[in-house]
């Protein structure tokens, strides 16, 4: 008999096929607590694949022959790794899919906030452009300016790449280490956080949340950056105090930031970063094109019919599990 699985996020068809091909597919669209055939479905998942929700101590309870989840992103904040871990749960997800689209993201948010492209754009829209642009159209240079990279990973890496190479950017770092590759390559300096803080007119976020990364960025850090400065984040909303965010950017302190992510998500429409015209807000694109997005759900197949049917040899958050 086929392994039984959950399927929660729905898939390109001939992936869907794919996973028929292994398993008895239950679908879903996405892990709503309250529904009774999804809990139904998970007493007898061995497999669980898609993305997004919260997959929690209490969450495993409802799924006691659960033996491998295939995330559909890199990032696996929403799982509680030392809840699969006693459970045996064997953790999958996709890093190396969408690495040069984040970046990408990232630099269309450093170049939009600069530029002030929405803003302008909306302003020409708006019937606004009567006649030659004066200087309150006038948006601040990219090139050559100081990019600083909180969290100097594959993401971190591919838009050091990019801003070195393309846009002549000096680059601060700060990771958990030295990243010898990246001093090498992009010439990029480490730093301590208030160090880079202080030096960057950009800082990109491209940290994972962590208990450590949580509210990295509050009230004293914003303080600590030039008030020219640019944030980005596109790495975890709750990486940055949000409330002290609104607060920098109706002051002052900050100049503008590009937000990817955020501390809810979707953003509540009542949000005041939506009411700030120095804000860039998107809903979580980093790695939505299509190219990226089949290739990630096609990684997150391939992960989870190995985890369930032969020897998983790659993308395993928690390894120690199998031994
Ligand atoms: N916006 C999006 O759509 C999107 C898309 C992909 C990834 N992400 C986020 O970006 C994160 C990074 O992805 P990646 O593939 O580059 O991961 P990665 O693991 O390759 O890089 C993470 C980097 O952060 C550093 N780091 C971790 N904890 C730290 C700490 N406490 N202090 C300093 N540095 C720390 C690590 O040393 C590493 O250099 C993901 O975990 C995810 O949350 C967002
Ligand atoms: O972590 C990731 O892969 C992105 O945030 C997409 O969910």
């Amino acid at each position: 008999m086929k392994p039984s699985i959950v399927l929660y996020k729905k898939l390109p068809a001939d992936l869907h096929a794919r996973l028929e091909q292994h398993f008895t597919v239950h679908a879903f669209d996405g892990l709503a607590p309250d529904n009774d055939a999804l809990k139904q479905a998970l007493q007898q998942a061995e497999g669980l694949i898609g993305s997004g929700g919260k997959v929690d101590d209490a969450f495993l309870r409802q799924a006691p022959r659960l033996r491998a989840a295939s995330t559909i992103s890199v990032g696996y904040d929403n799982f509680d790794v030392a809840a699969l871990n006693q459970r045996g749960v064997l953790l999958l997800h996709t890093p190396t899919e969408l690495t040069d689209t984040v970046a990408d993201t990232a630099m269309a948010l450093m170049l939009t906030c600069a530029r002030r492209i929405v803003e302008v754009a909306e302003r020409v829209k708006a019937g606004e452009w009567q006649g030659s642009i004066g200087s309150d159209w006038f948006g601040s240079d990219v090139h050559h300016k100081t990019l600083g990279i909180l969290g100097m990973g594959r993401i971190g890496m591919a838009l050091a790449q990019r801003a070195h190479f393309g846009f002549n950017m000096p680059i601060l770092y700060n990771a958990r280490r030295h990243h010898p590759q990246a001093e090498e390559r992009f010439n990029a300096r480490y730093c301590d956080v208030d160090a880079l803080l202080a030096e960057a007119d950009f800082v990109c976020i491209t940290l994972p949340l962590t208990e450590q990364t949580h509210h990295l960025i509050g009230r004293q850090q914003l303080a600590n950056m030039k008030s020219s400065a640019i944030l980005i984040n596109i790495g975890r909303g709750p990486v940055v105090d949000e409330a002290a965010l609104i607060e920098a950017l109706q002051s002052g302190t900050l100049k503008a930031a590009g937000l990817d992510v955020f501390e809810q998500e979707p953003l509540p429409s009542s949000s005041p970063l939506l009411t700030l015209p120095n804000v860039v807000a998107l809903p979580h694109i980093g790695s939505a094109t299509h190219e990226t997005r089949y290739s990630m759900a096609a990684c997150a197949v391939d992960n989870l019919i190995a985890a369930l049917t032969g020897k998983p040899d790659r993308n395993c958050v928690n390894p120690q599990v199998l031994k």
